[in-house]
């Protein structure tokens, strides 16, 4: 049966990325993006603000909604210091099992725990299942119609502490406008707005930091 294009971004990654060389395997997702088949990774223009937030933050422990095949899985975990705990949550199985793949070619699978399902259902658990107090930075990259869902039961668990950092990719192009309105006007967070573009594309979008405050 025909492949997948999660399949088929494995096989150029595979074929064009070096072993153990996140930065060539990050290259070779974002050529496959530009030159054969368009696919929703971050890509390389927003994920240059990924990587300066990250490294600005510097976290110790990470929460990422939205594995998808693990590019920015990959971005995230080559900037992070020894010991720090990154989880990444999948909801489709496929998506995932490309992703566990992609992460393990570029060495850093010590540095991540995939975990597959809703981020609903996660969420609730993850300080009984994972040992986690609070996540020093969030990247939300999942259904758009789960970030305010989702932001409401990090506040609910007690997932956030003051200062920790929420990073929401897509709030323009599809579009997040009630966790926008949700984060631009609680007065428990700072929020900024990072204009760029949809991956691999001119079409307008960007990326929301924001800052939770206590
Ligand atoms: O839809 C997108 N991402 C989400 C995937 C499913 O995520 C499912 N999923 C992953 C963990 C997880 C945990 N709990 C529930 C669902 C959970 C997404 C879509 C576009 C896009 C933009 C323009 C278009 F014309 C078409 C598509 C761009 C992006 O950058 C995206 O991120
Ligand atoms: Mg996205």
């Amino acid at each position: 049966t025909r492949s997948t294009r999660p399949q088929r971004m494995l096989k150029a990654v595979q074929k064009n990325a070096i072993r153990g060389n996140p930065e060539s395997v990050i290259s070779a997702i974002d050529y496959f993006c530009k030159h054969s088949e368009w696919a929703m990774n971050v890509g390389d223009e927003k994920g240059c603000i990924l990587d300066s937030v990250v490294t600005e933050v510097d976290p110790s422990t990470v929460l990422e909604l939205g594995t998808y095949c693990g590019y920015s899985t990959v971005r995230i975990a080559r900037l992070l210091s020894p010991g720090t705990k990154f989880i990444t949550v999948e909801f489709n199985p496929a998506s995932a099992e490309v992703a566990r793949k992609i992460i393990a070619y570029a060495g850093l699978q010590d540095k991540v725990t995939l975990v597959e399902g809703a981020s609903g259902d996660l969420i609730p658990q993850i300080k009984k299942l994972y040992g986690i107090t609070t996540f020093d930075f969030i990247f939300l990259d999942h259904w758009k119609d789960r970030y305010l869902p989702d932001i409401k039961l990090f506040e609910e668990y007690g997932l956030l502490r003051k200062g920790s950092v929420l990073l929401a990719d897509n709030v323009i192009c599809p579009g997040t406008p009630e966790y926008l309105e949700y984060v631009r006007n609680s007065p428990r967070y700072e929020s900024r707005y990072y204009p760029s573009h949809l991956e691999y594309t001119k079409v307008e979008d960007g990326l929301e930091k924001s800052l939770f405050l206590g």
